[in-house]
């Protein structure tokens, strides 16, 4: 789908709700994507914010009661490259509003043990883009999941890039056999990056082009990451030099921040991209 908005424009797609192109009138791309992305049924797309749901990571990574519902090795879950329902467009002088929704049911019992509807919302005006995420219960169990909104950006240069807001704060560390550690001054790139934060807090990236603020909500953790040279060149479709222009800023609800939903129950996490 296109949005031509006098103010802003935006494309996203059905398979995965997955948006990938947002910039106000006049600026670049707010969203970082890859050149070499597919746009394929079934792949993911590489770039702009696809979504981790209803697991986020490895499935061996993930708390037991939400392992026990994943039938698959794959990671992230099946919602970025499912097919999505199109509920409601509205427009104004000043925003456009999509909501789309997607019925986890047994069409995906391969994958997954549970039943979930699924709402996402995208809020566009000139300030930024906003995106909510609700998951139903829709299943008689207690439901346990895990999930981001895996935001790409653009930076001219992720070696002059920093991440404010999360200083002193608890991290797992993936890369250092997931061990513990505390956050001292802002996050900045040396090489391959892959950490879950402790924290939901709002987050300003510093880029030699320009900040932005990341204003989450639903969530009590972050991911930050960005693949490195090693890792860019196993990656799919990401070209090797790429990791030079482009980080991660996830606003999830990862490892303990796992969520559980009783039958009918509802949660909404969501992340706002604003100018900082
Ligand atoms: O290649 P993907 O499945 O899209 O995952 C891309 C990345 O997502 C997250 O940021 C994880 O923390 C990384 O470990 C992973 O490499």
């Amino acid at each position: 789908m296109e949005v031509h908005h006098p103010l802003f424009r935006a494309r996203l797609f059905l398979q995965g709700a997955h948006l990938t192109h947002f910039a106000a009138r006049d600026e670049r791309d707010w969203l970082w994507m890859s050149d070499t992305a597919r746009f394929e049924p079934g792949v993911a797309i590489r770039g702009g914010i696809p979504i981790c749901w209803p697991w986020f990571g490895v499935p061996e990574k993930n708390p037991p009661e939400v392992r026990r519902r994943l039938l698959t090795s794959s990671s992230h879950g099946f919602a970025r490259t499912a097919v999505w329902e199109l509920e409601d467009v509205r427009e104004t002088a000043h925003d456009v509003e999509i909501s789309l929704s997607l019925n986890a049911n047994s069409d995906f019992s391969d994958a997954w043990d549970g039943r979930a509807r699924l709402l996402m919302t995208f809020h566009f005006s000139a300030d930024g883009c906003q995106l909510a995420l609700t998951t139903t219960n829709s299943g008689s169990e207690p439901l346990a999941f895990t999930q981001a909104l895996h935001t790409y950006l653009p930076t001219p240069d992720i070696s002059r890039t920093l991440v404010k807001g999360l200083e002193n704060c608890g991290y797992v560390d993936s890369l250092k056999d997931w061990s513990y550690h505390t956050q001292q001054g802002p996050v900045s790139f040396e090489g391959e990056t892959d950490r879950i934060y402790e924290s939901g807090d709002s987050l300003i990236v510093e880029t030699p082009s320009g900040n932005r603020r990341i204003t989450a909500i639903g969530s009590d953790s972050t991911v930050v990451w960005n693949p490195g040279p090693e890792k860019a060149e196993r990656l799919s479709d990401f070209p090797d030099v790429a990791w030079q222009s482009m980080l991660c800023v996830e606003s999830a609800n990862a490892l303990g921040d796992y969520r559980v939903l009783n039958a009918g129950q509802s949660h909404t996490l969501g992340v706002m991209i604003g100018r900082e």
